[in-house]
């Protein structure tokens, strides 16, 4: 029987998301073993410093990847938003499963809603996406860098001065949390998911027909085809997670709709496309191509100038 061994990061997220992936996959396929071998990240190492200065996108999925090229294991599962945009030769994404919610959540202190928060309130988020998105609703909000694991961050809430913080919805799900802590949920129209939030991605080497042929048992056709439409823009428009760039797709009567947005970080500058289609791809890049056709790649270069975005 052969043993298959997955890689995966410390955090509790990580590995809660790693454990869920080899449930299922015992229940769809007995025929394997499966074993947790725990990977230390460059992201890990400094989660206390912005992510955009320390380059970004990536960071979290860097190591692991050269554990799977070395053959020291065998899978990866990850966060499908924390995924590079291009994946190193002779590694491939095996499945993607049914997605998580994808919206984001705010938490605040005593449980106010966004719109109800006091004026000039202390909003924590490390993503440049969220806070332009908030400051574009609500201006006066005073957006502050907060970083960690999602149990820190909530720990940061209580102990430190923010008056609210936002975190994916999906990760408080996996860790079983979202009942007690969220306040309220940011439907995609007030604040639109980063590309494939939500969403894991189980990663392997190409050349393995066995890994291939279970990840395949896995697989969700309609996330698949919103995450390759979501992902296809993002490439297009070479954003990473600390861009602030947003793309969310659902399937729609056996179409792909998807919203693609680009913002300026003040919130000021918004430039915002729906595309629905049957190609996935297609889809994705005729946003990129409408949104940069109005200016949208424009202001991400001089965002990339200002050096105000990780290149
Ligand atoms: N940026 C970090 C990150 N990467 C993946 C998740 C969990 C949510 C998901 O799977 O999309 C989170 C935490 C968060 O954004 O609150």
């Amino acid at each position: 029987m052969r043993k298959i061994i997955v890689g995966s990061r410390k955090s509790k997220l990580a590995i809660t998301q790693t454990n869920w992936v080899i449930n299922q996959l015992k229940k769809l396929d007995s025929s394997f073993d499966f074993e947790v071998k725990e990977v230390v990240t460059k992201g890990d190492v400094v989660l206390d410093v912005t992510l955009s200065k320390v380059g970004g996108k990536g960071l979290f999925v860097k190591e692991i990847e050269q554990s799977m090229l070395d053959k020291e294991i065998d899978i990866a599962v990850h966060s499908m938003k924390d995924m590079p945009a291009i994946l190193p030769k002779g590694l491939t994404i095996g499945c993607i499963p049914e997605r998580e919610d994808y919206r984001d959540a705010l938490i605040s202190k005593n449980h106010i809603p966004l719109k109800d928060l006091r004026k000039g309130a202390i909003v924590g988020t490390s993503s440049l996406r969220r806070g332009a998105q908030l400051l574009a609703v609500r201006p006066d909000l005073e957006i502050k860098w907060i970083r960690g694991n999602i149990d820190t961050r909530l720990n940061k809430l209580e102990t430190e001065e923010y008056d609210a913080i936002i975190l994916a919805a999906a990760g408080l799900a996996r860790m079983g949390w979202t009942s007690d802590v969220v306040t309220e949920f940011l439907e995609p129209e007030v604040c639109l998911p980063a590309v494939g939030q939500g969403a894991l991605a189980i990663e392997c080497r190409e050349d393995d027909k066995e890994v291939l042929e279970l990840l395949s048992k896995l697989s969700n056709q309609d996330t698949t085809r919103t995450v390759y439409a979501e992902r296809a823009f993002l490439q297009r428009m070479e954003g990473g997670c600390q861009v602030p760039i947003a793309g969310f797709a659902q399937v729609k009567d056996d179409e792909v709709a998807l919203t693609a947005l680009v913002i300026s970080p003040d919130g000021k500058l918004i430039y915002k496309e729906e595309v629905t289609g049957k190609n996935p791809v297609e889809v994705g890049e005729q946003a990129a191509a409408i949104l940069t056709e109005k200016g949208a790649k424009a202001l991400i270069d001089q965002l990339k100038e200002e050096n105000i975005i990780d290149g």
